[in-house]
């Protein structure tokens, strides 16, 4: 960071010796110092204690010993899973979680309902609260629904009685900042508030690996004097773990918009790959020769090419669907339309896949019982928003087949209320038509057809013969992550269909 303000703190504002050590202000080394020491944070806290609060949390408590980390959550269920005891029972799973967890709850990371208080104590807060596609109004089904960020705002305000840093961890629409501190501001008991955009990258499945090394970590902040002060403070707690050269600060809008542009960007590298799938399955190619050959390419690289059967999580959809609102909102209609067709690509590859098994299987599948490896919408982790499986599940439902699910970390609560949610039948059908097992091979049985919606490597270590042989013939596979062996399956007599791949 660059900077090249002067220097006008009142003498009065500096704590005891600091003047004397660091006096040769307008230095930019000793300006940053000097900052370092007037903002030193004690006391974190965070609103929202979803996939996001909690794991980022608890590793800033994991790294940052001196400071007290207070995660909190109106949802009473959930922050009592966060304590629990016993650690396999924490409300998400993720490799490594429990074991961050384990190492600082107690000691400096805790997990309360206590939202006032914790806000009252901390000198900087977190929003990392849900911002859902808008289900009403204006808006609907594109726009971010701000209402959670907007009460925790409202809430922060209400309780402040001295000076605060507000962290934009959520993902938000450009300019958010904006808002939240229209309301901070106006509050009328003479609190200061500065507001840094601080969004995560993290990948689910990965998320301690992602927050122990991250690619980079973003401050958006204020250009004033205060907004440089605010944003060191934040600097110097991920400074306890992550390079500074990986730490990069910007202006406010940048950082709101950067994160906005990562996820269009990734997703819109899975939409590319998942459209030459179809076109490799019409001609022959293999999209995995295709990808590799086109990820040697320095300029594109090997990652993110993986075709599937469409990118699901809680992400990428509403992210897009939200950029998308707001190049329209600034009459931007080719903006609008190019990244809009990143999220009609995904919803035709999910729908293909299910159309597939209905035409293979003769054109029906009424009655027939399907059997699904994995629900949830990406390995090693138990979230299932908006995950590929809902929607093929939903497509074959509508033709009626009998649906056997299997996934080694999804409840079963999770998958029925994922088909409710969509209220395309009542809850009692979903419950007639579809089966939860626990075990891959008891789901399979006497199944005319498995589908691998979901790439967790256990499946690749079954035993392919015994499923085969308890299944229905001809037995077919629809492997929508192109995860299993195609030459071992064939000989065993399966009728095996990758995604992307042509015959
Ligand atoms: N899930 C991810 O991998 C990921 C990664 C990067 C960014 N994000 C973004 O981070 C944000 C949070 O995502 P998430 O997946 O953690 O969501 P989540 O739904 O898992 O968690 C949000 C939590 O906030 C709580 N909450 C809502 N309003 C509250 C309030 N007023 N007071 C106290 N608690 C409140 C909810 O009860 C919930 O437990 C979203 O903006 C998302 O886009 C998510
Ligand atoms: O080559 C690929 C890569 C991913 N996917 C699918 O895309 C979806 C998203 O995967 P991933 O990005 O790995 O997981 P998320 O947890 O959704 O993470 C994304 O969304 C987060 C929320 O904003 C961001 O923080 C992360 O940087 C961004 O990767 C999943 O269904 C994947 O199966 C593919 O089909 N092919």
């Amino acid at each position: 960071m660059l900077i090249n303000v002067p220097f006008l703190l009142k003498k009065s504002q500096l704590p005891f010796g600091v003047l004397e050590k660091y006096s040769t202000f307008g230095k930019n080394r000793n300006y940053l110092k000097l900052l370092s020491i007037l903002t030193q944070i004690k006391h974190i806290c965070c609103i929202g204690a979803g996939y996001v609060g909690g794991p980022t949390m608890a590793v800033i408590a994991q790294k940052c010993p001196n400071v007290k980390v207070t995660v909190v959550d109106l949802n009473a269920k959930r922050i009592a899973a966060w304590n629990h005891e016993d650690l396999t029972q924490l409300p998400i799973y993720e490799p490594g979680l429990a074991e961050v967890v384990k190492e600082a709850r107690g000691r400096n990371l805790f997990f309360s309902t206590e939202i006032e208080k914790a806000i009252d104590e901390a000198q900087m807060i977190f929003i990392s609260v849900n911002t859902p596609t808008k289900t009403y109004g204006a808006g609907k089904g594109m726009a971010a629904d701000l209402k959670y960020i907007e009460l925790c705002a409202r809430q922060i305000a209400k309780i402040s009685q001295d000076d605060k840093i507000v962290v934009e961890k959520s993902t938000l629409p450009v300019r958010t900042a904006q808002a939240i501190k229209n309301i901070l501001d106006h509050t009328g008991n003479g609190v200061k508030f500065q507001i840094l955009s601080n969004p995560e990258f993290l990948a689910e499945g990965t998320a301690i690996e992602d927050l122990h090394s991250p690619d980079r970590v973003l401050i958006g902040g204020d250009t004033t004097i205060e907004g440089h002060k605010a944003i060191q403070a934040l600097v110097d707690i991920y400074a306890h773990w992550v390079p500074k050269d990986r730490i990069l600060t910007t202006n406010v809008w940048s950082s709101e918009l950067s994160k906005l542009t990562a996820n269009a960007f990734l997703a819109q590298r899975v939409s590319s790959i998942n459209a030459m799938s179809e076109l490799c399955e019409k001609t022959g190619a293999d999209v995995n020769e295709v990808a590799r050959a086109i990820g040697m390419d320095s300029r594109i690289g090997p990652k993110f090419l993986k075709a599937s059967v469409g990118f699901g999580g809680s992400c990428f959809q509403k992210d897009i669907l939200n950029l998308v609102y707001i190049a329209k909102s600034y009459g931007l209609h080719e903006v609008a339309n190019y990244w809009e067709q990143v999220v009609i690509m995904n919803d035709h590859q999910k729908r293909r896949f299910a159309y597939n098994i209905v035409k293979t299987l003769y054109n029906t599948v009424s009655g027939k019982k399907i059997a699904f490896l994995g629900w949830a919408f990406k390995k090693d982790t138990n979230d299932t928003r908006e995950s590929a499986a809902i929607y093929v599940a939903d497509d074959l439902l509508n033709e009626q087949a009998l649906l056997a699910v299997y996934d080694p970390k999804v409840s079963d609560e999770q998958i029925y209320s994922d088909l409710d949610y969509l209220n395309s039948r009542s809850s009692e059908d979903n419950a007639t038509s579809v089966t939860i097992y626990n075990s891959p091979y008891d789901a399979c049985k006497g199944a005319h057809a498995i589908a691998v919606l979901t790439e967790w490597d256990e499946f690749k270590e079954y035993d392919w013969l015994k499923l085969y042989n308890d299944m229905q013939k001809p037995a077919f596979v629809f492997d929508g992550r192109g995860i299993l062996d195609k030459e071992l399956l064939e000989s065993i007599g399966f009728v095996y269909y990758k995604i992307g791949e042509g015959s």
